[in-house]
């Protein structure tokens, strides 16, 4: 396996270097190689292959998700809609194809990757293929096989072209025996379902290929994310996307958390802002290159409460998830985000009442919204 190789390869290079760990600045002449699954001889890279002036070409993975085609209007508006590809291994609705590149593409296919990036002269890389916390569990060797066998081929993509690559980490990289209330940036990472391990490789090999090789790696750790026009993709918090569905179309709504579970959370429009805002933020002014992010944080009761004020006859019962439970118990309930908003300006937009208000409004303007503001 090519990670692992050069993996052992590093280590025997550690082995011979000097005890004062300042070995960070030379790639070793073993990486210097003619496989396209090394790091390349003239690698630099900080300068990247298009000039300042030049907009980036980027490829989105997993992009029929929850996250992906909001992330592609985002940086279609910014940089231009032919110069975003929009990707995934699903058959794309008709709306989407229209709206701009369409590519398929298979993370766990290193040569369709490669094609992709070569052909269509990719300079950014936003990889947002995964399984997440719940669905995960319930196939945990297809979450191995994507989650961190389809990483190691990003970061082989990455370091062969000289991507600025963005993955997204998660509150779930974090375990029981992390600090809850709130929870840093650096602490103690034990956690104990297949999504929140492998979230901690993606965050420790980007890293690494960061410090060791200089390769321009960037992540956030997202709270769950609250969105209105695309589903969850089987997450621990996707009821806080489900209730205002149901809320609307159905006028009730039934639980799988207890109402005391306290979970950070982000609205959408100010998570996919945030992942643009630390793309394009200097390197000089990220001391870090795995930031947490937050919003809000609130309990299902916080939020049907919320909800209520809006739609009086709700009715909400409660049928626990023991799966989603068990994860949601060892995850943080606040988030400290306090370096992304001291070193590139985070800054977030939207608490619980204007959340509630826009995805009401989103879901049924023409009904008892519209009555009750
Ligand atoms: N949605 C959320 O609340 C949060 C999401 N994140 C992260 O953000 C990223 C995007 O999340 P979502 O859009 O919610 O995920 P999602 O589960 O909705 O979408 C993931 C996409 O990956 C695709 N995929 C699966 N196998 C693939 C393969 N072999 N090759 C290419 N694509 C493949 C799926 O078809 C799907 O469209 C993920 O990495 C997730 O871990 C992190 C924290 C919170
Ligand atoms: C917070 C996440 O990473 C995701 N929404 C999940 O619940 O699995």
């Amino acid at each position: 396996m090519p990670v692992a190789r050069l993996l052992r390869q590093v280590a025997g290079q550690m082995l011979g270097s000097p005890a004062c760990g300042c070995w960070i600045a030379t790639p070793p002449l073993q990486f210097l190689g003619t496989s396209p699954r090394q790091i390349p001889a003239d690698a630099n890279f900080h300068s990247a292959l298009f000039s300042e002036t030049d907009q980036p070409r980027i490829l989105i993975t997993g992009g029929l998700g929850q996250l992906g085609v909001g992330l592609a209007n985002l940086l279609r508006k910014r940089f231009g809609k032919d110069n975003v590809i929009l990707s995934d291994i699903r058959k794309p609705p008709d709306h989407i194809f229209h709206s701009g590149p369409f590519i398929y593409s298979d993370i766990l296919d290193y040569k369709n990757l490669r094609e992709i990036v070569v052909n269509n002269r990719i300079t950014w890389l936003f990889h947002y293929s995964a399984l997440l916390s719940a669905v995960g569990e319930a196939n945990i060797s297809l979450a191995r096989a994507i989650n961190i066998t389809g990483l190691h081929n990003i970061l082989d993509v990455e370091a062969e072209h000289n991507l600025r690559l963005f993955v997204p980490s998660t509150i779930g990289a974090f375990g029981p025996t992390s600090p809850w209330n709130p929870t840093p940036d650096l602490c103690v990472q034990r956690p104990r379902i297949i999504y929140g391990v492998s979230k901690v490789h993606a965050e420790l090999m980007g890293e690494y290929y960061h410090y060791r090789y200089g390769l321009d790696f960037r992540c956030l750790r997202y709270p769950g994310i609250i969105s209105a026009d695309s589903q969850p993709g089987g997450g621990t918090t996707d009821y806080a996307v489900q209730i205002f569905h149901d809320a609307l179309k159905n006028g009730k709504f039934e639980r799988n958390l207890k109402p005391s579970t306290r979970l950070p959370m982000i609205y959408i429009d100010d998570c996919l802002r945030a992942t643009l805002d630390v793309m394009e933020a200097p390197a000089e002014s990220l001391s870090m290159r795995t930031y947490n992010i937050n919003a809000m944080s609130f309990t299902p009761e916080d939020l049907a409460q919320e909800v209520l004020k809006h739609v009086p006859e709700f009715q909400i019962t409660y049928n626990m998830d023991s799966v989603r439970q068990a994860i949601a118990d060892i995850w943080p309930m606040n988030f400290d985000d306090s370096n992304a908003r001291k070193d590139w300006g985070w800054k977030h937009d939207f608490d619980l009442p204007e959340l509630v208000t826009t995805m009401l409004n989103f879901h049924g303007s023409d009904t008892r919204v519209a009555q009750v503001n």
